[in-house]
């Protein structure tokens, strides 16, 4: 099933995202297609280091490879099977726009890293069995996280010379609702801060990689709708954040841009 559907859903997003860039589709020169995160990272290395390429990124999971029955010894899969989602989404990445092309560009990524939590190699794990996909998450992850996304941020803002938290904009990866809890206590931040990445989880569950697509997004339609000064909830800086296994955590400084 996901052999035929995966791609399915990747080619719908795909030509949804090269209708909404407005060029042909002639003029994509790379594609990265991925059933996880760290796609964003990688476009911008292509993009970056081939002059005038345009990088599809196609993200897409489906969770349907997990489904397995309740087990006494696994109340984990009943959390995922709770939070997760399938979704596909997908963005077109460039170094240098032509803006006589009528190129709109979002969002800027200034600068990507990704760090491995410390003790952290057992939190969340997956095997391919003859069962399908079965993973491990330890009730433990929503800590992992949250004790060291502080120095995350330090690392990714500290060459702006930024340190209030609450001066950024956020796409952050909802991995559960005690994840954002997490990152909302340890960085102090207002409750508005992480209102998009949590508007997509509740509309739509985990979806795993696509997931900071989707708020990416919805933060798009949410700043036109509000008559936002930038695509960044009227701010400049911003910082993405995304957990998987490892576990590791992306962090993207994303610089937005002015809506005219
Ligand atoms: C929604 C939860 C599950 C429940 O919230 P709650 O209703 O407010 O309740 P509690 O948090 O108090 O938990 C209730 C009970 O469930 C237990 N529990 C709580 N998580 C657990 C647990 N993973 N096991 C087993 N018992 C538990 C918890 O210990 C507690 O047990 P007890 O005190 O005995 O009632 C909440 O704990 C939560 O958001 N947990 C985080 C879920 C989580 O780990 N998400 C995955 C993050 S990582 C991720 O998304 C990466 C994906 C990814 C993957 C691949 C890629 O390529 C890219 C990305």
């Amino acid at each position: 099933m996901l052999v035929s559907e995966v791609p399915k859903l990747g080619k719908e997003a795909a030509l949804k995202a090269i209708k909404d860039w407005g060029r042909p589709i002639s003029d994509i020169t790379h594609l990265v297609f991925a059933t996880s995160s760290g796609t964003l990272r990688l476009a911008k290395d292509l993009a970056e280091n081939n002059a005038g390429a345009r990088v599809l990124v196609v993200c897409v999971d489906s969770t349907a490879i997990c489904f397995t029955g309740p087990s006494e010894n696994h109340m984990d899969r009943l959390v995922g099977q709770a939070i997760f989602g399938d979704g596909a989404a997908a963005a077109i990445v460039g170094a240098v726009f032509n803006t006589t092309a009528d190129e709109r560009p979002l969002f800027r990524m200034v600068a990507a890293a990704q760090t491995t939590i410390p003790n952290s190699t057992d939190a969340l794990h997956g095997n391919l069995t003859e069962k399908g996909f079965a993973y491990s998450l330890s009730a433990k992850i929503p800590l992992h996280i949250g004790s060291n996304i502080e120095k995350c941020m330090e690392e990714a803002l500290a060459p702006l010379g930024i340190s209030d938290w609450n001066s950024v904009f956020y796409v952050v990866h909802p991995g559960g609702p005690a994840v954002l809890n997490q990152v909302e206590e340890n960085l102090g931040l207002e409750p508005e801060k992480l209102r998009v990445s949590r508007d997509v989880l509740r509309e739509y569950g985990n979806m795993w990689g696509p997931t900071v697509l989707f708020i990416l997004d919805e933060m798009r339609k949410k700043v036109i709708d509000q008559g936002m000064a930038t695509t960044g909830e009227g701010l400049e800086w911003g910082v993405l954040l995304a957990f998987g296994p490892g576990l590791t955590v992306e962090t993207i400084l994303l610089k937005s841009v002015a809506i005219y």
